[in-house]
């Protein structure tokens, strides 16, 4: 750790900060953690409780209205018409309104539980867009992509059916049997006994399920990585005939989900054997006892008909305890993952009290800068190792240094993409972290050398930046007309006129396939259409041919000249653009100057640069080998 880092001791530091795993809690504890995404859907999910409750009430009422059917009418006043009409209309009534308290429990519970599972989807890919980059370094994206769907499905289905079905059966269940034990004491005690070892079960299904289930959610997130990294780069594979091998490793992770998932069900059906076997077994038992206490005058044909009758009412609830319990534990994985993800610390955000530019200008100035990755291991330097370095408003500075010596790095720390660990970035002489992130954002503007287009027409892609540019009255359609123009032109990329439907043309990944170039150059456009006061290119035209680096460059110029710009050079060419070059060099910047001066005077800048000029050869070399190959062709 720098001096400067323990210096900070004002900002937050990732391990100062809290993360809620979830560890340690119990399952209740862990989904109530759910409550205040919950809140507005509870009023509707607490009815659909009350009208599943009744549907249980109404349906052990059923069997007293037999017994007394039974007990009354059949046995001692000889079949009664009447009263044998009266009964059959009764459990008719009771049916039906059992069926109705049923369908009102869906309706009441649907609605909610699509409700909140949006909420908790909306939240979780806003926190996914607030979060830092290094977070983003550090989580696959399938793992992502498996919390954001299948885990947040699951969550869904346990508030619309799972909680309900639970609650309610469990008290089916301490109800039903309070009710065998009105109609007799003994018969219900070995009831209750009988079923102990389903309790038993259901204590070490409980401890197993919930690690396996853990497992089974994460090793889908890690298939769910691994086709989309696949998909992703399957010219890659294509290219270098690696598909077998991609398929290989598929399979080995696709088994291992599979014995995964293997291990769950014989989980499961190790609980259902003891969820069957125990009910029939304290059936015939209590069968048996049943007709020796009638005989023996303790209990009536009718009380012994109705206490199986409640007994065969229970055993839906009892069987389906299992299943409801896998469906909980399933649920507090997805919600355990869910907050993994929400309860992790985003120490990029706003300052408590912000600062403002008042009257930007543009000066950036690194003031003995560190940094290191968190997962760089302690014995290596840190990669910035105290840079100090005034960009003057209005100046282009060039940074030039070996492959890997943290030129990317460096340009990231000013939109606070990563923030640095010592020192401080000023922009107009406010602390990159006392301004808003929106504010930094609109004063600072960045184009990679990966050029990320989005699935949205060239106009959306290229306007990004300009929010109050997108709308429907003249004046703005007008105004982003002619920004987009602008933009297109500096970036050399009027290509986007020619597509089929113009600037309309959806590009990015679902839409119309363009070129590196053409995709390095709409990102170009889209910093330069931002209007910043700082423009930070890493190596914005790599994938250029020279004559349109050339154009580009020469109109950069033009526009960069009251723009303060930092830009990452792999090119000599990129280098002349400079009105002065930063040198970087084991993580410092040791010479800066115009370039003729570093020429003249610094060794190491001329290796430097001789190697990007045989890199440049290279690369053009192999241009020109590549067009030849296509004339003949
Ligand atoms: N997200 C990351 N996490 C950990 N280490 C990283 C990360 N990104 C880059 N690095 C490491 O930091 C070092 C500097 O990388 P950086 O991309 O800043 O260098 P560069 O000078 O821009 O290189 P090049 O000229 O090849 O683009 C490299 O050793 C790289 O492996």
């Amino acid at each position: 750790m720098s001096a400067q880092q323990s210096e900070e001791t004002d900002r937050p530091t990732p391990a100062a900060a809290h993360h809620d795993t979830g560890e340690g809690l119990n399952t209740l504890a862990s989904i109530a953690r759910l409550y205040p995404y919950l809140r507005p859907a509870l009023p509707r999910i607490v009815l659909g409780m009350v009208a599943a409750l009744l549907a249980s009430v109404v349906s052990l009422a059923i069997p007293l209205v037999l017994q007394r059917l039974v007990d009354g009418t059949l046995l001692h006043r000889g079949g009664d018409r009447y009263e044998v009409i009266g009964a059959a209309v009764a459990i008719l009534v009771l049916g039906v309104a059992e069926a109705v308290l049923i369908s009102l429990r869906r309706w009441f519970v649907l609605a909610p539980g699509t409700k909140v599972e949006a909420t908790l989807r909306n939240g979780l890919y806003n926190k996914l867009q607030h979060l830092p980059v290094a977070f983003h370094d550090r989580w696959p994206s399938g793992q992502l992509l498996s919390r954001a769907v299948s885990d947040l499905n699951l969550i869904r289905r346990w508030l619309s059916f799972g909680i309900v079905l639970f609650v309610v059966n469990i008290v089916t269940i301490v109800v039903g049997f309070a009710v065998l034990f009105y109609y007799h004491w003994l018969l219900a005690v070995v009831m209750v006994v009988l079923s102990i070892p389903l309790w038993v079960a259901g204590y070490f299904f409980e401890r197993k399920y919930h690690v396996v289930a853990r497992r089974s959610q994460d090793q889908q997130g890690d298939l769910a990585t691994a086709v989309e990294e696949s998909v992703h780069g399957i010219r890659v594979l294509k290219a270098f005939g690696r598909g077998r091998h991609a398929l290989q490793n598929f399979r080995a992770q696709a088994e291992e989900l599979r014995g995964t998932e293997l291990e769950k069900a014989r989980a499961v059906a190790g609980l259902w054997l003891w969820l069957l076997m125990v009910p029939d077994v304290a059936f015939a038992v209590c069968l048996g006892l049943g007709v020796w206490l009638v005989s023996d005058g303790q209990l009536t044909v009718g009380q012994l008909l109705a206490f199986f009758a409640t007994a065969t009412v229970l055993r839906f609830p009892i069987e389906s305890i299992g299943f409801l319990l896998s469906m909980t534990f399933d649920t507090r994985t997805a919600v355990d993952r869910f907050f993994d993800v929400m309860s992790t610390p985003n120490l990029i955000d706003d300052p408590a009290s912000p600062k403002h530019i008042e009257k930007p200008r543009g000066e950036l100035v690194f003031d003995h800068v560190h940094f290191r990755y968190e997962d760089s291991p302690e014995r290596f330097p840190d990669l910035v190792d105290g840079i100090d370095l005034t960009v003057r408003p209005g100046e282009t500075m060039a940074l030039v240094g070996l492959t890997g010596s943290g030129k990317s790095t460096l340009t990231s720390l000013v939109p606070r993409l990563y923030d640095v660990t010592g020192g401080s970035i000023r922009v107009d002489g406010v602390d990159v972290r006392d301004l808003t992130l929106e504010e930094l954002r609109s004063r600072v503007a960045m184009a990679f050398e990966d050029a990320t287009l989005f699935s949205a027409s060239v106009r959306d892609n290229v306007l990004l930046g300009r929010p109050e540019l997108f709308g429907d009255d003249p004046a703005t359609k007008k105004a982003a007309d002619a920004q987009l123009a602008e933009a297109l032109e500096v970036a050399q990329a009027a290509f986007a006129y020619d597509l089929p439907e113009g600037v309309e043309t959806k590009v990015g990944e679902e839409g119309l396939s363009l070129s590196g170039g053409q995709r390095q150059r709409l990102a170009l456009a889209r910093a330069v259409a931002a209007k910043p006061s700082v423009l930070v290119l890493d190596d914005p035209l790599s994938a250029l041919d020279v004559d349109t680096e050339a154009r580009v460059t020469a109109r950069l110029h033009d526009v960069l000249e009251g723009t303060t710009a930092l830009i990452v050079a792999h090119r000599p060419s990129t280098v002349m653009l400079a009105d002065r070059v930063a040198l970087l060099e084991n993580g410092r910047v040791t010479d800066v100057g115009t370039h003729s001066e570093l020429l003249a005077r610094n060794e190491h800048y001329k290796f430097v640069i001789s190697s990007l000029e045989d890199e440049d050869e290279d690369d053009t070399g192999r241009t020109n080998e590549n067009q030849n190959e296509e004339v003949d062709a």
